[in-house]
């Protein structure tokens, strides 16, 4: 759960009579939180203003114990202890990577910590590229040498906006799992713009989704994702993000057995995704989430010894969601399952199944049934 909400950020800003900016945040002190919302809703103006480089008289911009704006009173943004990434980074084009990144060091005339600089290196897999002038970086690359540069000036708050938009899938795979390292190692907190529920799910902890100019809804995102409040922002339904751990990992049959509160999960390992990138290698008791799409959940009266579904879990059906009964073939199960430790809550769940399926096997709220999960994606 996320309770230590320490950066406070609210205002209003106004272009023109056209479009007006509002928003009252407090944002946990930790981890990512998402900006998210259709092109036009105001993400890259919220994060400017928190830079300061919008101006904006009635913000109050709060970090940590550092009180960035208070009104008329204004900390100029070379004072704020933040870092910056761009949609497309802006490296210094006429200095090599590593150049880049002693330029940064250099400006915050702070010294770093012994080791942060190897570490941060090869966490960003960017040893071998450091002499390369920036000119000659493929895309990713260049954003890799971004990040490390961002987290070389050991900032208190580091703002991305669309940090994947140049890049093609590939290249956004490989990024995400770098970001998801640093998420890992360091505890700087990220506020990220996006307008992809892909993007959200797998890497933020907290989501801001905007409408317009205002705060539609907020929460932690696993909430948010598991009582369907974005359904309708997103093509695939997700049934579910779970938090786990690495218990077990299965090289023969390249698999990683990942132990849920609601039971163990077997998930592949993923060759083509952004998970299992050089460098990248999930150990045991690592701390992952589990997303699960709804289309990928079905539901079971009886426990099934004879098919190949290996992930198994016991719940209860908690809600039949019947709304759309006319207009759709298929209606959405909420489930929640199982804990198997007793002192956690089970998860809740969605599937996603037909009407028709609903009718034969008689399923109504309360019943016990087993939750099959054909597949699974591995976030963070
Ligand atoms: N400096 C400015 N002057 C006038 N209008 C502006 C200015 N900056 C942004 N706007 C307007 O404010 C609105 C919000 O813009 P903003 O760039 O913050 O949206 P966004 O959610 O980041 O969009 P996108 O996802 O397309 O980048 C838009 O209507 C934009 O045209």
């Amino acid at each position: 759960m996320l309770d230590n909400r320490d950066n406070q950020i609210s205002f209003t800003l106004s272009f023109n009579s056209q479009f007006c900016l509002s928003v009252d945040l407090r944002l946990p002190a930790s981890g990512v939180t998402a900006i998210y919302g259709p092109s036009g809703c105001g993400k890259t103006s919220f994060l400017r203003v928190v830079a300061g480089l919008e101006p904006c008289p009635d913000a109050t911009i709060i970090v940590g114990n550092q009180v960035w704006q208070q009104g008329t009173c204004v900390l100029a943004t070379h004072k704020r202890s933040l870092a910056y990434i761009f949609q497309e980074n802006a490296l210094l084009e006429h200095l090599n990577a590593e150049q880049n990144l002693q330029y940064a060091i250099k400006r915050t005339n702070k010294k770093l910590k012994p080791n942060v600089y190897q570490e941060v290196i090869s966490l960003l897999g960017i040893q071998s590229i450091l002499s390369q002038p920036v000119e000659s970086l493929s895309g990713g690359e260049r954003q890799r040498v971004a990040i490390a540069r961002a987290l070389l000036v050991e900032p208190k708050l580091l703002l991305m906006d669309e940090p994947f938009s140049a890049l093609d899938l590939q290249r956004k795979h490989e990024i995400l799992a770098y970001l998801l390292k640093v998420k890992r190692r360091f505890s700087t907190p990220i506020i990220f713009v996006s307008h992809s529920i892909e993007e959200v799910s797998l890497l933020a902890d907290y989501l801001v989704v905007m409408e317009q100019g205002t705060v539609a809804k907020q929460g932690a995102t696993s909430e948010l994702l598991a009582k369907h409040e974005l359904s309708r922002y997103q093509d695939e339904e997700i049934g579910g993000t779970l938090q786990g751990f690495v218990s077990d990992i299965l090289p023969e049959w390249k698999l990683n057995k990942i132990q849920l509160a609601a039971g163990a999960v077997y998930l592949p390992f993923q060759n083509s995704s952004s998970i299992d990138q050089p460098g990248y290698r999930l150990e045991i008791n690592d701390a992952v989430r589990v997303r699960i799409l709804a289309k990928d959940i079905s539901v079971s009266l009886s426990y099934a010894e004879d098919n190949s579904i290996l992930n198994k879990l016991a719940a209860q059906v908690i809600e039949i969601k019947l709304e759309e009964e006319s207009a759709s073939a298929y209606i959405q199960v909420q489930l929640l399952s199982d804990s198997e430790n007793g002192n956690q809550q089970g998860a809740q769940l969605m599937a996603k199944i037909t009407r028709y399926s609903l009718h034969k096997l008689s399923l109504k709220k309360g019943d016990r049934v087993w939750v099959q999960i054909k597949s699974a994606a591995l976030l963070s």
